[in-house]
């Protein structure tokens, strides 16, 4: 990682309209953006083990792909000016081009090649027509006019992918279509930033965790299961440290030892203004903490800033301090952490897709906040695409979120919703 190199101050004074009280989602986003590091350190890898990891540099193809001009089609190769603007064109069959050999024949004039989908075109040809579209007679085929144009059904070499062009850039996160790639280019390995570690703990002392007792006014630990299946999503390696109890002495050491082993550190709970929460006061002595109050419904409180492994000032972790409420957890995670942890992996990533479509409820919504209603996305028999909201959506009611398909993103400027408007939905299929 490289050293950070601004102040907290300094990245906030670089965000216009930043109010650490009353932050917009979109100045939030900015700031975050300005203040994680890249991982640099690379790692070479077979390229089936690459999927889903960061490209570390350009991919250059050092092939051209394919290699030679080839048909596309199983019939018969020809020179495309032979053939007739009328009526039939007869040419005499001078042999036969299959795929993984080379047609060495010379094709005299008024001659064509039997030939295969990916057999390698015979010189001075240019031109397949299918053989569905021929009728053979004696040791000639029948071409009618009009089927085929000069050209067609042959593929060029280096149509796929040219010598010496970018096949892939750094920073790609691969997925399946890149590992085939890789492989059409005969590239068994490929180089990779290391994966980003990332440890997460939940603050608590109503907290119990599953397979243990539950008293009077505790819950189970729900936060730390719904982060670990979300950053597991993403790909990055986790450290689950479990629940640290709301003790100075206790959250200072587990701070500790996650800044040491971990690039990100995520905790849920604690950044509110109740009384027995030692969290922030914990936090802001770690490091360089600021405590916001984000214009946003679910996850108004949350944490962020830099905290350093015991005492060494050339690692420190980024530190992500969301809200205990189990929906404002996962909002915060997909409003910021998840693009946060991407930039930090070294992936160039774009926004997330939101589709429009119809609601079918009325909503109430001030201006001045970023709400995050649980969606069902569904389809109408006529094809098109509505959305309802789950039902009660209150930041404790984790069932809302289980049942949703989506978000229904109802942004900061926006008002009232009528039934029937058309809303902006975050998919879930593919988030992460
Ligand atoms: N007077 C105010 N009270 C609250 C405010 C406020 O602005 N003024 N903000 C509310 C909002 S919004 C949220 S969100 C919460 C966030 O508070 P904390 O981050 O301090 O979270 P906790 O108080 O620790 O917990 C909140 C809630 O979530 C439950 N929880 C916590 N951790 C887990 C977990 N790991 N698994 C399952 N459930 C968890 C916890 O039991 C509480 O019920 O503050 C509001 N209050
Ligand atoms: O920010 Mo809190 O998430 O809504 O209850």
């Amino acid at each position: 990682m490289s050293a950070p190199l601004q102040s907290l101050q300094e990245i906030a004074s670089c965000v216009a309209g930043y109010d650490p009280q009353a932050l917009p989602v979109a100045q939030a986003q900015e700031f975050i953006a300005r203040l994680v590091p890249r991982v640099t350190t690379r790692e070479q890898l077979p390229i089936r083990a690459a999927l889903g990891r960061v490209l570390a540099q350009d991919i250059v193809s050092t092939i051209n792909v394919p290699a030679h001009d080839n048909s596309a089609m199983d019939g018969y190769a020809l020179r495309g000016f032979e053939l007739a603007a009328e009526g039939t064109t007869r040419l005499k069959v001078a042999g036969t081009g299959l795929a993984g050999q080379n047609y060495e024949g010379e094709v005299p004039i008024g001659h064509c090649v039997r030939i295969m989908t990916g057999a390698v075109m015979p010189a001075g040809l240019d031109t397949v027509v299918p053989q569905e579209f021929t009728q053979v007679d004696g040791d000639a085929v029948l071409v009618p006019a009009d089927i085929v144009r000069p050209g067609d059904n042959r593929r060029l070499a280096g149509e796929d992918l040219g010598l010496g062009e970018v096949a892939l850039a750094a920073g790609r996160v691969l997925r399946p279509a890149d590992i085939g790639m890789l492989a059409s280019l005969g590239l068994p390995e490929v180089a990779v930033l290391r994966r980003l570690r990332v440890a997460f703990f939940s603050t608590g002392d109503e907290l119990r965790s599953v397979g243990e007792e539950l008293p009077t006014g505790c819950v189970y630990d729900s936060n730390r299961y719904t982060l670990w299946a979300m950053l597991q999503r993403l790909g990055v390696e986790v450290l689950d440290m479990g629940v640290v109890r709301d003790d100075p002495v206790a959250l200072a050491e587990a701070f500790r030892e996650a800044a040491a082993s971990a690039d990100a550190v995520i905790t849920s709970g604690g950044v509110s203004v109740g009384e027995a929460d030692h969290t922030k006061q914990v936090m802001a002595e770690m490091g360089e903490v600021l405590f916001w109050r984000i214009a946003m419904r679910p996850g108004r409180p949350m944490a962020i800033g830099r905290i350093a492994a015991n005492g060494d000032a050339s690692h420190q972790a980024i530190l992500f301090g969301l809200p205990g409420n189990p929906v404002a957890v996962m909002v915060t995670f997909y409003a910021f952490v998840r693009e946060a942890l991407l930039a930090m992996s070294g992936a160039t990533s774009s926004p997330l897709p939101l589709l429009r479509v119809p609601c079918l409820s009325a909503m109430r919504k001030k201006p001045g906040r970023t709400e995050y209603q649980r969606g069902i996305l569904s389809r109408r028999h006529d094809g098109h695409w509505q959305v309802a909201v789950t039902g009660a959506q209150g930041s404790g009611i984790l069932r809302s979120m289980s049942e949703a398909n989506c978000l229904v993103v109802l942004q900061h400027d926006q008002g009232h919703v009528m039934a029937g408007d058309l809303v902006e939905v975050l998919s879930f299929d593919g988030l992460v």
